[in-house]
């Protein structure tokens, strides 16, 4: 069975949220909170330890009914099931797409094309937690029998912004091992870290689904010349590990079999994390932790499956979300954890998010004529306040907001963290209510300043409200917005599981690059060319 094909914008729904669109004018959310007492109750989710509330957005409940309602005529319910059982949804490559397996109990029974996964994700699984445990204890050695005290993760994209995100936002949870991230084909990137490197004591880890990626293989070559420099190719056994699909490319490279954590091409790069592409994660806090992350997204997975849409968070927030995007033309969301440990965050969602749902060709093939994904951005706050917030205040921009944050530290210092939170709080109140021109009158601004400290208000943000940040919380919340994408994907009748985007301007560079070897280059564009002829003398 493939995917429901519905143009969204043909269906009742649609019509309808257009229609409610026009008499929303420009109602502000502030007069919403004063008319309803229970809207903040009527518009929270609480799940396990997450609280969310999204009062603050420019909906009501006869919105989110419409918005409902398009989930129903565009078959989500169907689609989920359709993915969660294995179906070939990523029809364009010709794949299932569970990454959610990966994620799920033993005796969870996922199948593709007829043949349960479970038994391979476990003996997968198994093989990561031995290797881990006897690096982390120090069982495993170098070459010269020491124990390793550095891991590299070589790899881009999905092999490495998942593992490089997660790693950072669970140093707290971190062992001795360090860790370090090569993925710029910039010579810059692999130079720097080799300077803090002791080839006795580094493991390597190559992260690649496919095992053809220019950065990676070339990152890996420069690494592998460089260890060289001190140590035998049987050392290389020792010392360099892979993760992909593509079991020949690797031993082709010199790598030994045993050191192979195998992964399979029903887990998209950008949601791979959970496999063995994580196995730097599991290095860097421990396999137990790394387990931790997994069970909390399988409880966000089982919520997503199981949770009626209009308490269902992963649904609710995408609905929104396309409120904004279709109907008010928001062009960006903004990620705002206040959280300095998920300073990658908004980092790693830009591929999940763009690379996913960039897509202008609907299901059936025909181009689209209505908006899709979203442009991603954001920083940690309060940071975020003293570099971009004036524009989400008092520019011209609707820029919806997710502000994510943590009833608990993890540093203990309570001074902190009530400051953090302050901010936290007082940002969102502040986006909803703006500022009159009586109120600033009222503070005794001089006349001719007063109309630039008027704040209109009325900026939509969703509050994600989490316990504490803990290897299941992040678990949950990565999952989460895996599960946006994908609603998403299904309410805008595209394929979100493919990328073929990104191939035009690697074609055109293996062009390029066997071209600095001509002595003319001639058959391109004139600025192209005059570019390419500048590099060729100048460099
Ligand atoms: O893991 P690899 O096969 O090396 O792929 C790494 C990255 O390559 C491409 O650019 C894709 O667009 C990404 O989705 C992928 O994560």
């Amino acid at each position: 069975m493939s995917l429901p094909t519905i143009n969204p914008t043909k269906t009742n729904a649609w019509k309808k949220l257009q229609d409610h669109y026009g008499t929303f004018g420009n109602i502000h959310m502030k007069d919403l909170f004063a008319q309803d007492k229970e809207r903040a109750n009527k518009f929270t989710v609480k799940w396990d330890d997450f609280y969310v509330d999204f009062s603050k957005n420019r909906i009501t409940e006869q919105t989110l009914n419409y918005l409902l309602e398009l989930a129903e005529e565009v078959k989500l319910k169907d689609a989920i099931k359709s993915q969660f059982s294995g179906e070939i949804i990523n029809e364009t490559e010709g794949r299932a797409v569970l990454h959610t397996a990966l994620r799920a109990p033993k005796d969870a029974n996922f199948k593709v094309e007829g043949v349960n996964v479970m038994p391979e994700i476990y003996a997968v699984k198994q093989k990561i937690e031995t290797f881990t445990n006897q690096v982390v204890n120090g069982e495993l050695k170098g070459f010269t029998g020491k124990a390793f005290t550095d891991v590299v993760n070589i790899g881009i994209g999905g092999s490495d912004l998942g593992p490089a995100m997660v790693v950072d936002a669970l140093q707290y949870y971190k062992n001795h091992l360090t860790t370090h991230f090569v993925s710029n084909i910039d010579g810059d990137h692999v130079n720097e870290v080799i300077k803090k490197l002791n080839p006795e004591t580094t493991l390597f880890v190559i992260v690649s689904k496919t095992f053809t990626t220019q950065e990676t293989l070339s990152n890996a070559n420069t690494l592998k010349a460089w260890f060289l420099k001190s140590a035998t190719e049987a050392a290389i056994a020792k010392h360099f590990v892979a993760v992909s699909t593509n079991i020949q490319n690797v031993k082709a490279f010199g790598i030994d079999e045993n050191n192979i954590f195998p992964m399979w091409d029903w887990v998209g790069g950008r949601f791979s994390l959970w496999s063995a592409v994580g196995l730097t994660i599991s290095l860097a806090v421990g396999y137990k932790n790394f387990d931790s992350l997994l069970l909390g997204a399988n409880k966000m997975d089982e919520h997503f499956k199981n949770e009626d849409f209009k308490t269902n968070i992963p649904v609710v927030l995408a609905l929104i979300s396309v409120w904004y995007n279709n109907f008010f033309k928001a062009e960006s969301e903004a990620i705002i954890p206040y959280c300095q440990y998920l300073n990658q965050f908004a980092t790693y969602l830009q591929q999940g998010i763009m690379e996913s749902n960039g897509k202008s060709i609907d299901r059936n093939g025909n181009p689209i004529d209505y908006q899709t994904g979203t442009i991603i951005w954001g920083e940690p706050g309060t940071n975020s306040q003293h570099a971009f917030f004036q524009l989400i205040h008092q520019g011209t921009k609707l820029i919806p907001a997710d502000f994510i944050g943590f009833t608990q530290s993890l540093h203990g210092n309570q001074d902190h963290q009530d400051k953090l939170m302050s901010n936290f709080f007082a940002q969102t109140e502040a986006l909803l209510n703006g500022k009159t021109e009586a109120e600033v009158i009222a503070e005794g601004t001089a006349s001719s300043i007063i109309p630039f400290k008027i704040f209109d208000g009325n900026k939509p943000t969703n509050t994600i409200f989490i316990n504490k940040l803990t290897p299941e919380s992040l678990g949950k919340l990565i999952a989460m917005y895996e599960h946006k994408i994908f609603v998403q994907g299904i309410i805008w009748n595209i394929f979100s599981y493919d990328q073929f985007g990104v191939e035009l301007g690697k074609q055109l560079a293996s062009k390029i690059l066997q071209e600095f070897n001509n002595s003319a280059v001639n058959n391109h564009d004139s600025s192209t060319q005059n570019l390419l002829n500048h590099y060729k003398r100048m460099s």
